[in-house]
């Protein structure tokens, strides 16, 4: 039988900053046999390292416009900064690891998200699965946000997107998003179960926002796209946020 997929999205500033509880809870997972992948993003290191450079950060709908210089500096800062520390800290959890991008195997696949708008940024078309759960039956995959065309160009990819797609491409279990707040608030408080009525709502009222806005976007995209479980939060151990399809049980409005 196939093992139970699980989709981990660390957002940049979460990776920086994780409990022991992370890597407790992924030793456990990993000695259930369940295969484990983590997508990693950088948003905040790749602005860091762009004003070092004297880089101009542009941002279109929580998106980066990504020019040919903008593309260089964050692949180099997704591959040389953000994905090996995080595979370090695993490491140093005497858990087996690998650190894995696109261009492994055609790993990812994408194409062009508007290249008018945002230049060289994509979405996610496929995924090599049949060889990404061989090494998933071994080792933790930890995947940077990139993905290249057919004829070999790289894209930048959202890594929230980047995550939802991958997790539905795969037939995922469960789908995390790990970010540095416990979940999506209300006036300040944790909704505990979210459905797209109820985000709506919070988008009108303007509760949502930034950073927030393409994560539940690519959260609702993946639980319709057949992966049973979305959470957002910010500890493997509490829930946080869960999406859900149906709007029966909206604890708001
Ligand atoms: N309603 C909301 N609930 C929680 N966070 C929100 C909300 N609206 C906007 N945010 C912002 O979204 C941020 C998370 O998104 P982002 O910074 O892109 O995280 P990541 O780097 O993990 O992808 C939070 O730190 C918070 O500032
Ligand atoms: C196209 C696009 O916007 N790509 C993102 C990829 C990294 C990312 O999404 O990182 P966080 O999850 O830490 O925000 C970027 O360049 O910032």
């Amino acid at each position: 039988m196939m093992a139970e997929t699980i989709v981990i999205k660390v957002g940049g500033h979460a990776s920086d900053q994780l409990p022991e509880q992370f890597y407790s809870q992924l030793g456990k997972w990993q000695t259930q046999g369940k295969h484990i992948l983590i997508i990693h993003g950088g948003g905040p290191q790749i602005n860091q390292w762009s004003n070092q450079m004297g880089l101009a950060v542009h941002k279109q709908n929580g998106i980066r416009v990504t020019d040919q210089q903008t593309l260089a500096l964050t692949q180099a800062v997704l591959l040389g900064v953000v994905q090996p520390a995080i595979c370090q800290q695993i490491s140093r959890h005497h858990l087996s690891v690998v650190g894995l991008n696109t261009s492994d195997n055609q790993l990812l696949s994408g194409e062009y998200l508007d290249q008018a708008q945002y230049g060289r940024v994509g979405k996610i078309t496929s995924v090599n699965d049949l060889w990404l759960n061989d090494v998933l039956d071994k080792e933790i995959g930890v995947l940077a946000p990139l993905a290249q065309t057919t004829d070999g160009q790289l894209l930048n990819v959202n890594a929230d997107t980047a995550a939802a797609a991958i997790a539905a491409k795969m037939g995922a279990n469960k789908l995390v998003l790990l970010t540095d707040v416990p979940g999506v608030l209300n006036a300040g408080k944790v909704v505990p179960l979210l459905d797209q009525n109820a985000a709506d709502k919070l988008f009108q009222q303007q509760q949502i926002k930034a950073g927030m806005m393409p994560k539940i976007k690519a959260a609702f995209h993946a639980l319709h796209s057949g992966v049973h479980q979305v959470l957002i939060t910010n500890d493997l151990s509490n829930s946080g946020t869960v999406l859900h399809k149906s709007s029966a049980n909206s604890i708001i409005g």
